[in-house]
């Protein structure tokens, strides 16, 4: 059974063109979540697509202690310039720890501790992220398979757990900047990112 229902949909336009909207409600926590998909996208051809988990400093607040706005920016350029592609936006903040936990992830990282650290002391494991319902959303949008924007190869292993075919992953490497490298250096070292070309 499906972890989500769908529930509303609209047109969005943006300053990259307009996509459509689609607001699923997750069963069981209540959540909402949203896909904006442009073009055709259940034909069962490969669909270029970005799992973006919610980061309200990045992606809307300017925050330049992460790469979140800009690799959302880049994602919804790049399915534009294809005509055709998905952004999930799923309401994962702070990789699952929720906003006031991750300011408070903030705050220890303003003394010296990395991101990874952080979440580790405020008693949370490094990711909290169960990626079930973004499987589901696609599913019900008749994506089967996807050429995935990130550089997280554990996004890659758990859409292809949940049966969703990621035939390529598309590197997403935006924004570096001198307040968010030692991150993404704590990404690439402690969480797996890729962020060297291979
Ligand atoms: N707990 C915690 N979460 C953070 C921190 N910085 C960013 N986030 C959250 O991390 C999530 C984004 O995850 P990232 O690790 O940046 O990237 P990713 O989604 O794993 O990988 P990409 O697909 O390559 O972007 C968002 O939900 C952010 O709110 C932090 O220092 N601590
Ligand atoms: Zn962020």
């Amino acid at each position: 059974m499906s972890s989500v229902t769908r529930m509303a949909h609209s047109k969005l336009p943006t300053p990259w063109g307009t996509f459509t909207l689609i607001g699923f409600e997750e069963k069981g926590t209540g959540k909402d979540h949203a896909a904006l998909v442009m073009g055709a996208i259940d034909d069962d051809l490969p669909v270029l697509g970005r799992i973006h988990s919610e980061c309200l400093t990045g992606d809307a607040l300017f925050s330049l202690r992460c790469d979140c706005g800009f690799q959302l920016q880049a994602a919804m350029e790049n399915i534009a310039n294809e005509g055709r592609g998905i952004l999930l936006y799923v309401r994962q903040e702070g990789r699952g720890i929720g906003l006031l936990n991750k300011i408070q992830a903030y705050n220890l990282q303003d003394q010296g501790k990395d991101t990874v650290e952080a979440n580790v002391e405020l008693g949370f494991d490094a990711d909290m992220r169960d990626y079930t319902i973004c499987a589901d959303m696609l599913r019900e949008l008749g994506v089967k398979q996807m050429r995935l924007m990130t550089n997280n190869p554990r996004k890659v292993a758990a859409m292809t757990e949940f049966g969703i075919d990621v035939v390529e992953r598309v590197p997403l490497k935006e924004g570096r900047n001198p307040f968010n490298e030692h991150y993404l250096d704590t990404k690439a070292g402690k969480l797996g990112h890729m962020f060297k070309d291979e």
